[in-house]
């Protein structure tokens, strides 16, 4: 059966794999706003000023002497401490988290690693670091405990050039009084802010060290508890140094709770003094001589089975169990919260690149297809701009055509001088044939400028809903450098669908002025015998009345323009008709049929490397995605490990 402590390991296991992806207590969340599994999960801060008895604590509750010591502030990074029980027999060892394949049976290089990965992040320069280390001690003699060792509070500072009172020991002068080189002035705030950054997070237990030899009320730990924990519910009070009490006094009103009142009881601690440490007394040795101390104390006799660093971490271990499971139910909904978050954010992001050419090529047709889906759908309706076309055809070009200077170039004296100059020493004798084809000519000609008009104005429709598109299409927003490639390809290709085009519409007026249609003139002879009537704003138009005399005077003139003029209006209606057709079949159908044509046969010649510059993501967004699928992996494992623990109880 699962029992309860398998509840601490499995924490144990989910808080390690936080900290690999820099969600770890002290504010990393790693970044970008993922939600922190590591402040879901209950943990037990140590907390205390400088020299409390903290190392001591730790060390007691481990059995083990293990922790750096020295002047100056030791404990500069955090320190996640996972005890893990093992079978009575078991050979010791102890394992960091950074080197997982290295087992340590000798405390004093886990006393040295601990110094040497501190200085690893903070270097030499005594900095203090949130990124904690990861310890985990497997031994008989621990229960299963995660406690987290922080940085000792430590006084208001003062620079070097105030001296340090006389009776201060040396250490104390040390750490209050003298800043190493390199060691920011800010230190002490910094440690506070660090420390409060655990202890302000309601899944976090305080384990708060006070020295009895100093009143309660100025200890640093019990302070801060205070303010973040007013009610007492998560705060444990230990009271180290109770053998260094001056004679005739006692912790009983601290230890029994009058002085200040926590939910939990208060657990007095005898450690090993300094003379005990500098002769390296066995820790075995001293939690004996700890309770024999209780056991004969006549001030805490009566307390003696709830004192003592052996009762203390049952204590903690049977708590931490206990808020771990009934915290479980809120560690699910949040880990579940975050998957889904996650899964559609990484959705939203679209699959990893692949690493492989066939796969890559692959992914760029099925991007260009996605491309050329949107730009169809605003041709043919359902996204706008297609219609833009039929506005030039409907619009545009049936103005440019009115705008024509057909009346200049049919006006009296241009008429009379191109006939004449048509029929060059010998006039005319019946209809001047020369001077008409001239006229019509000459008129046909100015249809080249709204046919090529036409052209363009379609070319920039295009064009502008290439643009659309590419910005439309949601599997290309990760690919800047793919995006310019396409619009490159694709404006190159409209660029040809232009001149095609303009040919086809050009060659369209140019048949115009190649052959004229003789049925329209066959049928002027009976028109021509009309006389012409000007109106007011001097257009003529023919009458049905009898021939006129003036063969050769104004009105044979007159008549030759309204002729010229009526066949122009009719070849303009005729390409009117004929100019969108050119368009349409040149331009929007190869559009929709080829645009991409040729970065499709460009494409499938490149090398892997080529195909994957196109494929050059933001690096901002693989970063975010490699981030996002490894919380993933994160959140889902630890969800399976908590169904199944969960299960089994
Ligand atoms: N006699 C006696 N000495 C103690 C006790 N607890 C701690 N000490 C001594 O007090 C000094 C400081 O103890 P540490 O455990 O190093 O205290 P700390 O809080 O870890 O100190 P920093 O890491 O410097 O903040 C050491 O010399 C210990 O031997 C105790 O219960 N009794």
């Amino acid at each position: 059966m699962t029992t309860m402590e398998s509840l601490i390991g499995l924490v144990n296991r989910i808080q390690r794999a936080c900290t690999v992806l820099g969600d770890y207590g002290g504010g990393g969340t790693g970044d970008n706003a993922f939600n922190s599994l590591w402040e879901a999960l209950p943990t037990v801060a140590v907390v205390g000023g400088q020299s409390s008895g903290k190392s001591s604590v730790l060390e007691s509750i481990v059995g083990r002497d293990f922790l750096p010591r020295g002047s100056g502030i030791v404990t500069r990074r955090p320190l996640v401490l996972q005890l893990h029980k093992m079978e009575e027999g078991t050979e010791e060892y102890a394992e960091f988290l950074h080197l997982p394949k290295r087992q340590f049976t000798d405390f004093a290089l886990v006393r040295k690693e601990i110094q040497d990965e501190t200085d690893r992040i903070t270097g030499k320069s005594k900095q203090i670091s949130p990124v904690p280390i990861h310890l985990s001690i497997f031994s008989p003699n621990v229960v299963n405990l995660t406690l987290v060792d922080l940085p000792g509070l430590t006084k208001v500072a003062v620079g070097m050039n105030s001296l340090p009172p006389l009776w201060l020991s040396t250490k104390v002068i040390y750490s209050v009084f003298y800043f190493p080189e390199g060691q920011p002035e800010t230190i002490v705030e910094d440690i506070e802010s660090m420390v409060r950054t655990y202890v302000d997070k309601p899944n976090c237990i305080i384990l708060a060290i006070s020295p009895a030899n100093q009143d309660i009320a100025t200890s640093d730990a019990i302070k801060l508890a205070k303010e973040v924990d007013p009610a007492g519910e998560r705060t444990f009070g230990v009271l180290t140094k109770l053998d260094l009490m001056d004679k005739g006094t006692n912790a009983l009103d601290v230890l029994e709770g009058r002085s200040y009142r926590l939910q939990h009881p208060w657990v007095g601690i005898v450690n090993r003094s300094q003379a005990d440490i500098n002769r390296n007394a066995d820790m075995m040795l001293a939690r004996r001589k700890e309770r024999d101390y209780f056991d004969t104390s006549p001030d805490y006799g009566h307390l003696a089975s709830k004192m003592g660093s052996e009762y203390l971490a049952k204590l903690l271990s049977k708590h931490l169990e206990s808020v771990i499971r009934s915290r479980i139910p809120s560690i699910l909904s949040l880990i579940n919260k975050s998957i889904e978050e996650l899964e559609r954010e990484l959705d939203k992001m679209g699959r990893p690149v692949a690493v492989d050419a066939g796969a890559q090529l692959y992914t760029i047709l099925e991007m260009c297809r996605a491309f050329d889906k949107v730009f169809k759908e605003h041709l043919d309706g359902g996204r706008p701009g297609g219609d833009r076309i039929y506005g030039v055809f409907d619009n545009q070009l049936p103005a440019a055509l009115k705008k024509l200077p057909f009346d200049r170039h049919l006006s009296l004296q241009s008429v009379k001088r191109i006939v004449s100059e048509a029929d060059g020493y010998q006039p005319h004798l019946i209809a001047p044939e020369q001077g008409y084809r001239r006229l019509i000519e000459g008129a046909l000609g100015y249809f080249r400028g709204p046919a090529e008009a036409s052209v363009d104005a379609v070319h920039f429709v295009l064009k502008e809903l290439v643009r659309k598109s590419i910005a439309e299409t949601q599997e290309l927003k990760r690919f800047p450098s793919l995006q310019v490639e396409l619009a490159a390809a694709a404006n190159s290709s409209l660029e040809k669908f232009r001149e095609e085009s303009k040919k086809s519409v050009i060659r369209l007026v140019e048949m115009e002025s190649a052959y004229l249609t003789a049925e329209f003139f066959r049928k002027l002879p009976q028109e021509m015998e009309r006389p012409v009537i000007t109106n007011s704003k001097n257009q003529t138009a023919a009458s049905p009345s009898p021939a006129t005399q003036d063969q050769y005077g104004e009105g044979h003139f007159r008549r030759i323009a309204s002729n010229v003029s009526a066949y122009v209006s009719m070849v303009s209606d005729t390409l009117r008709n004929t100019i969108p057709k050119a368009c349409v079949y040149c331009q929007v159908r190869q559009a929709k049929l080829a645009l991409l044509n040729y970065f499709y046969s460009q494409i499938s010649k490149r090398e892997g490397k080529q195909l994957g510059e196109l494929l050059d993501e933001d690096p901002a967004l693989m970063g975010r995605r490699l981030e996002c699928a490894q919380r993933l992996e994160l959140y889902k494992k630890a969800r399976d490990e908590i169904d199944a623990v969960a299960w089994v109880r």
